[in-house]
């Protein structure tokens, strides 16, 4: 697959060129050329578990990486945040070649650059909440003050101001996540890694969590890299998404654009299950307005399920769709959503 361009509006923050990561007899060993790690893969010793794979990610963008179980999701993280060396290819974080970094230089990106959230919270049960969020600041050298100042923000943020004494035992699953994501932001990263961070939590703990994730971003307006195998997930969460089967991405693009334009079949299987209006935005079911006055109104960047009740107060519709300063940009009715979740326009023809 080509290589995919950033968001228009945003700076790259992370990008890949051309990764590869085999496993398997002398798989250690980086390939010197392209050519090379084509051939290795293809000789049958070796397994791709990632196969040229180029991304750009936008700063402060959520960049969500979904697949089913071996796609090569984790992957990828590791090789992006260099847990993992890539066979082939070159990653950049800021313009700076990670790939080409010597060992010191690394470990300084990560302890100050990159925060990393996985699935089972690797929390030290003996330390206190604020112990396991201090950690990392500990393990960096920050002096006291301000390591105490950073991790009262962090927990202030995440909700766990009133368990700073606690001990993770004493925690819900939630919580515990809750403290995984806490000492990631208290490092102060502009880049985390999420490896399937809600994964291990039950349905509507999950959501909590992913609504929390998404209104902490609006205030923090962090880059994020996160890996999930749920569809609804990936949609809901991400600003992009990309999705992989064998080691090779399948398709890359805004969760609109993935459930509107599935690239193949394989995309399309996951599509079948989500529930689109809380995936399509009012702006992109809208129509032309069709008078200048109206007594209700939504915000086009919300979702058509957001719209739900102001569409049911207005007896169905039409109502405004208004850009982000207010600026009226189209209007829609109940027609306007089902022809935009069944994928027709008004005339039965394909939106
Ligand atoms: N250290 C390793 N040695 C050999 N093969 C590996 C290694 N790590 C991963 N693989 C293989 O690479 C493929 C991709 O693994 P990866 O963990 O990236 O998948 P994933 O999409 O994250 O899966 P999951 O959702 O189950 O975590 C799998 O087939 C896996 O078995």
């Amino acid at each position: 697959m080509s290589k995919t361009t950033a968001p228009v509006q945003r700076r790259t923050k992370l990008s890949c060129s051309e990764i590869w990561k085999l496993y398997g007899p002398n798989a250690d060993r980086p390939a010197a050329s392209r050519d090379e790690v084509e051939s290795r893969a293809a000789n049958g010793r070796c397994f791709a578990a990632l196969s040229d794979v180029s991304l750009d990610i936008g700063e402060g963008e959520i960049f969500v990486v979904m697949g089913l179980s071996g796609s090569g999701k984790s992957t990828l993280l590791r090789c992006l945040a260099q847990l993992v060396e890539p066979t082939f290819g070159n990653v950049e974080l800021d313009g700076r070649s990670l790939t080409r970094m010597g060992q010191a230089e690394l470990r300084e990106v990560r302890r100050h650059d990159m925060g990393m959230v996985f699935q089972h919270f690797g929390l030290l049960p003996h330390l206190t909440v604020a112990g396991n969020v201090a950690l990392p600041l500990k393990i960096r050298g920050e002096k006291a003050e301000s390591r105490d100042h950073a991790v009262a923000t962090a927990l202030e943020l995440t909700g766990l101001a009133a368990m700073a004494d606690r001990l993770p035992a004493q925690l819900s699953g939630g919580q515990q996540q809750r403290v995984g994501l806490a000492r990631a932001l208290a490092v102060g990263p502009g880049l985390l890694f999420l490896d399937e961070p809600f994964s291990a939590l039950d349905p509507l703990i999950r959501r909590e969590l992913q609504d929390e994730l998404i209104r902490l971003q609006a205030g923090l307006h962090k880059t994020m890299v996160f890996v999930t195998h749920d569809f609804s997930e990936a949609v809901r969460v991400g600003d992009r998404v990309a999705i992989m089967k064998d080691g090779r991405l399948r398709q890359v693009g805004t969760p609109e654009d993935i459930v509107r334009q599935p690239a193949d079949d394989y995309v399309r299987n996951f599509v079948a299950g989500v529930d689109l209006t809380r995936v399509i935005r009012c702006a992109t079911a809208a129509r032309p307005a069709s008078r200048s006055d109206y007594a209700h109104a939504v915000s086009g960047q919300g979702r058509l399920s957001d719209a739900a009740e102001t569409l049911m107060a207005a007896g169905g519709g039409p109502i405004a769709v208004q850009g982000e300063d207010g600026s009226l940009i189209g209007e829609i009715d109940l027609h306007a959503v089902l022809a935009a979740v069944s994928g027709k326009s008004l005339a039965g023809e394909p939106a």
